[in-house]
């Protein structure tokens, strides 16, 4: 049976993954939650290895305040990129697999048409930066592994929109969303079990893949959906805004292709809307 070891496992995608190991029972799981394993210390890592002998190592941990990040450079880059190479080395070192998570916001936003995987990336905030940093230390160091770059994560656990914007609706607060950037909505748990179906997969095709949910939105279009499918519509205002400050710069346009998963996968994603309704009517 191969062991899977999930770091970062209190996050939102961690408890996604804890979520969908009920469906894939042929794995033997070690979630590490930060106060068991920090990534960033290279004996608290080597450590856990030597006495979990782990097949494939699935980080969830990661620094993803976005605006925070532009205070906390160094932070960032310890988490997102440093400690991305001590996994790397770690899984080399054990001949484990490792599977990494990355962000659209490795992208500038100047596209028009989905980002590929070979499309040239140029952040334009730190979390972006440190993003990729760790994808290219991953790169350097080992073969065998998944970078699956993936946007706008949202699901009923942890800090994200989804939850942000139900929370506002609940309190009563109006809300005003900007239309000047477009993505993909991505429901974490359809990643979460996508990623396990594919370690599942009788041949392993490692490397960089982007993985989204189908379709593009604004965070204004996600929003109303979101009030929508709650049955929130009617309670608050929402309104279309041009600008909203914030720290960090985000790219106008971050929709990820799709077409090399499905080509070495088969991977058809659910459309944006279809699976924020399943979790609409799953968890409420
Ligand atoms: N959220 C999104 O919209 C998107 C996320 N991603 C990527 O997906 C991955 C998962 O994101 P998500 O689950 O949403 O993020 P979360 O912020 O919800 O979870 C990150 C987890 O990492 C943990 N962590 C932070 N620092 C360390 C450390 N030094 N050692 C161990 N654990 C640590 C945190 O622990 P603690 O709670 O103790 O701080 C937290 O539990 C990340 O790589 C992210 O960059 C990509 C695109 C979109
Ligand atoms: C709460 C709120 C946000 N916004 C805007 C701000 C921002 O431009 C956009 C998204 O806001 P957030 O700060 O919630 O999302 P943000 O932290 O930018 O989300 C990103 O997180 C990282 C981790 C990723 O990797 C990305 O894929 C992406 O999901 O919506 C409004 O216009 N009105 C509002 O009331």
């Amino acid at each position: 049976m191969k062991k899977i070891l999930i770091t970062g496992a209190n996050g939102q995608l961690g408890q996604c993954f804890k979520k969908a190991a009920v469906n894939f029972q042929n794995f033997e799981y070690h979630f590490a939650t930060s106060g068991e394993l920090d990534i960033t210390s290279k004996d608290q890592i080597q450590a856990l290895f030597q006495k979990g002998k782990f097949d494939v190592c699935i980080n969830c941990a990661a620094y993803t305040k976005v605006d925070e990040a532009e205070k906390n450079m160094e932070l960032a880059f310890n988490i997102n990129a440093l400690a991305a190479k001590y996994l790397a080395d770690i899984c080399k070192k054990h001949a484990a697999v490792l599977v990494h998570f990355s962000t659209d916001y490795v992208f500038d936003g100047t596209a028009t048409t989905p980002y590929k995987e070979i499309d040239p990336v140029n952040p334009i905030n730190v979390y972006g930066a440190s993003k990729l940093a760790g994808e290219q230390n991953i790169r350097q160091v080992c073969k065998k592994y998944y970078i699956f770059r993936t946007s706008w994560l949202y699901s009923e656990f942890g800090h994200n929109f989804f939850r942000t914007i139900l929370k506002k609706a609940e309190e009563k607060q109006d809300l005003n969303i900007v239309t000047s950037q477009r993505g993909t909505p991505t429901n974490a748990n359809d990643l979460a079990n996508y990623v396990l179906q594919i370690l599942n997969a009788e041949k392993q095709k490692f490397g960089l893949y982007h993985f989204s949910n189908k379709g593009e939105a604004t965070w204004y279009d996600f929003a109303e959906a979101i009030l929508k499918f709650s049955g929130n519509a009617e309670k608050i205002k929402l309104e279309k805004s041009d600008f909203y400050k914030t720290p960090a710069e985000r790219p106008n346009y971050s929709v990820l292709s799709n077409d090399k998963i499905r080509t070495n996968f088969s991977y058809e994603s659910k459309d944006w809307k279809e699976s924020l309704k399943d979790l609409v009517a799953e968890v409420s």
